[in-house]
């Protein structure tokens, strides 16, 4: 038996209105049974008592949808119940709705994964409505959208129907190897296979741009004790994440905030400053993480104090590459002192007291976000699920193209496009989605 799912869909607490969502064969009978009334039109919004069914209490004056199968975002039967958002009215609705045979309570993603079962989505726009909750920044919204629409599921679909067409081709050598057919057909299918391999390099070769996109770009702020690094990264927040505090040491933990840089999410971190001495075990593990979190960055902002200058802190010195913004800073303090150059690079001069230069510093960690994450039109893909998939893909087409019989050439594209048919869901996937979908979030 189809068991039938309901879930709040709204986030929980308090607020104007809350949703909640039932799907599956017994939704309109649900309905009934709170509205003691015939079914509203399909997808009509239409005003409701709705009321306990074994009580008869009214539990809320709601708007009601009515969706009947196919055509619903799960493709069941659903029912939507527009509840004013007070936490007892949501409690009431819920614990009637639990209270019906068939029902009962949505797991993560559930609609979702129904949506897809019954054919209304393929993986990866599944993966791209879980991608639109998450986002949080214009740029993530942009790239989920497309995905949902379709680009990424097109792009593979259209690459497994060209395997498709060249597997007809060998199998055709096989199977009438001496007939009227022009010799080597599978030679036909050659370039093809090869055209596609590269296809597929181009498409993986691309810094991991979506994948980052969805998770955000990662910067670590390093220096010094006390060179002003929870002070900068309070600044860019725009709130006291961090404790500052004119004692050298005082960060040890790493700390995180997220930022929307013109559109392109950022984890921002603040770090430990750098030391040999450090004053305990528990800052030389902060120190530890610091270097550790500088290592995994993406871009780092090296930051060295103005007022200790001309010294240049060596440690932070080090850390500098072709990834790093140089910044001088508690340039309030050192008067005309003029710039530094490290590693090449002339610094920005800034001042985290004043927020003299911070606006200069964040055009530049944005204009490293949108080279990093920025797209080119293409759509790129957003999940290490999809490039393990694809990498298996362009190495089974690597050994068809080596392979000296067609039989060979064969069994590898079909693994090929196998690998493909998995990205999409197009094939045995069942192992896949409880792992896809329990990322999400409940009542999705
Ligand atoms: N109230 C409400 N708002 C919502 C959703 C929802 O489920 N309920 N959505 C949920 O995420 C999104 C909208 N997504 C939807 C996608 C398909 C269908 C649907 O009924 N599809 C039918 C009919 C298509 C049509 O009329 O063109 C179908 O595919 O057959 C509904 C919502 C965002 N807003
Ligand atoms: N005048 C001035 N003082 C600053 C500036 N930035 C930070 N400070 C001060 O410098 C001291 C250290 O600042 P923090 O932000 O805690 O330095 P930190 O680099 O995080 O230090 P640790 O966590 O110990 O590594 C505090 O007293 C801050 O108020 C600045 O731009 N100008
Ligand atoms: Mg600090």
């Amino acid at each position: 038996m189809i068991h039938t799912i309901f879930a709040l869909a709204t986030a929980p607490g308090r607020a104007g209105v809350a949703v909640v969502r039932v799907s599956g064969p017994a939704s309109g009978d649900a309905l009934a049974a709170l509205t003691a009334k015939a079914l509203p039109r399909p997808r009509e919004a239409t005003l409701v008592k709705l009321r306990d069914p074994t009580s008869g209490e009214v539990l809320d004056d709601a708007l009601v949808l009515y969706f009947i199968a196919p055509r619903s975002f799960t493709g069941e039967d659903v029912v939507e119940l527009h509840l004013h958002g007070g936490r007892a009215v949501v409690a009431g609705v819920v614990e009637a709705l639990g209270a019906l045979p068939g029902l009962r309570v949505a797991e993560p993603g559930e609609f979702t994964r129904r949506a897809f079962e019954n054919g209304k989505l393929d993986l990866t726009e599944a993966e791209a409505v879980a991608d639109l909750v998450d986002a949080e920044t214009s740029a993530q919204r942009r790239q989920a959208l497309r995905q949902m629409e379709g680009a990424l599921g097109t792009l593979y679909d259209g690459w497994r129907d060209r395997l498709t067409r060249s597997l007809a081709h060998i199998e055709a050598d096989i199977d009438f190897p001496d007939e009227d057919l022009p010799s080597g057909v599978s030679d036909a299918a050659r370039p093809v296979l090869a055209t596609l391999a590269a296809e597929i390099d181009a498409h993986l070769d691309d810094n991991g741009r979506g994948e980052r996109l969805r998770e955000g770009l990662h910067i670590a702020i390093v220096g010094a004790p006390n060179a002003g690094k929870s002070s900068l990264l309070n600044a860019l927040a725009r709130r006291e994440a961090a404790i500052v505090s004119a004692r050298a040491g005082t960060t040890r933990d790493v700390i995180e905030v997220h930022l929307d840089l013109g559109g392109y999410p950022v984890v921002l971190a603040d770090t430990a400053g750098l030391r040999e001495a450090a004053a305990d075990e528990v800052e030389e593990e902060g120190i530890r993480r610091a270097r550790d979190r500088a290592a995994r960055a993406d871009v780092k902002v090296a930051v060295f104090d103005a007022t200790a200058l001309p010294a240049l802190d060596p440690a932070t010195v080090a850390l500098v590459d072709g990834d790093t913004v140089v910044v001088l800073n508690k340039t309030d303090l050192s008067g005309d002192s003029g710039g530094i150059v490290v590693g090449g690079q002339s610094g920005l001069t800034v001042s985290a007291r004043t927020g003299d230069g911070l606006a200069a510093l964040e055009q530049r960690l944005t204009a490293f976000a949108a080279d990093r994450l920025a797209g080119s039109g293409v759509p790129a893909l957003t999940r290490a699920r999809h490039r393990s998939a694809l990498e298996e893909c362009r190495d089974a087409l690597r050994r068809a193209l080596g392979a000296p019989l067609p039989e060979l050439m064969a069994e590898d594209v079909r693994l090929a496009s196998r690998a493909l048919g998995r990205i999409t869901g197009r094939v045995d996937v069942e192992d896949l989605l409880d792992v896809i979908f329990r990322d999400f979030c409940i009542g999705k």
